[in-house]
């Protein structure tokens, strides 16, 4: 049987008089690409901020390779390997492409704040190590050539890879993308669908929250609908194609 890395059963968030996320299963297979999708408002960003922990769920479990994760900070999600990209790009424009990505790996250094200043053994070979992880993200997202350049400077794609470039060099086991497409054109999706499918066959699984059906539909192994935080559909994506509930929830617009 196919193990799942990340379960979530009846999964429930409210705030205030508003439910969110309204008693979700969901079950990801180890190795795959799932697509969350549904009309705006649905609840799928909650349900990245439910699974990286900056929200806690109402009621419900969610386990990562079957350890319950309710609760716990987000830090630490991120060390047990998930790591996630931004709707909004999230770049420290005036740093180098090789300093953003590894701005992001503090979660997995151990020496603490005394052992940077002194600058022992350890730190130094720790140093090493992140250099070393945050150049094969960069070469896996094609942009190790670009390392010394200022992030301001990349095009769009670029950035949006660069984002993701950062999340793979705290080597997470999930990668959660959120829109990963969004604002880019033809040519860049296409760039950024043959590096998603590589990073899968790497063995990552990947979660993705996506707009735009033609990308969704192309990449996907399956496919988990939500409306009004409610699931209505989950299958191939030919099934969630031709499923009435979900051509219903996007009132007749193409899910194609
Ligand atoms: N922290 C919060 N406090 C109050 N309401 C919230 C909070 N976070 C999300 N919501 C509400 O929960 C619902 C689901 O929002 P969410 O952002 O998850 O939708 P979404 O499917 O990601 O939408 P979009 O496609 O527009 O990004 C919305 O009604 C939103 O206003």
């Amino acid at each position: 049987m196919a193990n799942n890395i990340l379960e979530l059963d009846s999964v429930t968030i409210r705030f205030g008089g508003l439910t969110a996320v309204d008693s979700v299963d969901m079950n990801i297979e180890e190795g795959s690409i799932r697509a969350l999708i549904g009309p705006n408002g649905a609840g799928k960003s909650t349900i990245f901020n439910l699974v990286t922990c900056i929200y806690t769920p109402t009621s419900g479990e969610i386990r990562f390779m079957g350890q319950t994760i309710n609760g716990l900070k987000p830090h630490i999600i991120t060390k047990m390997g998930i790591a996630r990209t931004f709707q909004n790009i999230r770049l420290f424009g005036e740093m180098t492409v090789l300093d953003n990505v590894k701005v992001g790996q503090h979660c997995r250094t151990r020496t603490g704040f005394l052992g940077a200043v002194l600058r022992g053994p350890r730190v130094k070979k720790e140093e090493a190590h992140i250099t070393e992880a945050a150049m094969a993200a960069l070469e896996l997202m094609e942009l190790s050539h670009k390392k010394d350049e200022l992030a301001k400077n990349l095009p769009y794609g670029e950035q949006r890879r660069l984002e993701i470039a950062r999340a793979l060099a705290t080597e997470p086991k999930l990668l959660l993308l959120d829109e990963p497409a969004a604002g880019m054109n033809p040519q860049e999706k296409q760039t950024l669908m043959k590096m998603i499918r590589k990073i899968q066959e790497m063995g990552l699984t990947i979660f993705l929250v996506e707009h735009d059906m033609k990308f969704v539909m192309s990449l996907s192994h399956r496919i988990t609908v939500l409306d009004y935080g409610k699931k209505i559909a989950a299958g191939s994506p030919a099934e969630i194609q031709r499923d009435p509930a979900v051509i219903a929830a996007y009132l007749g617009k193409d899910v194609v």
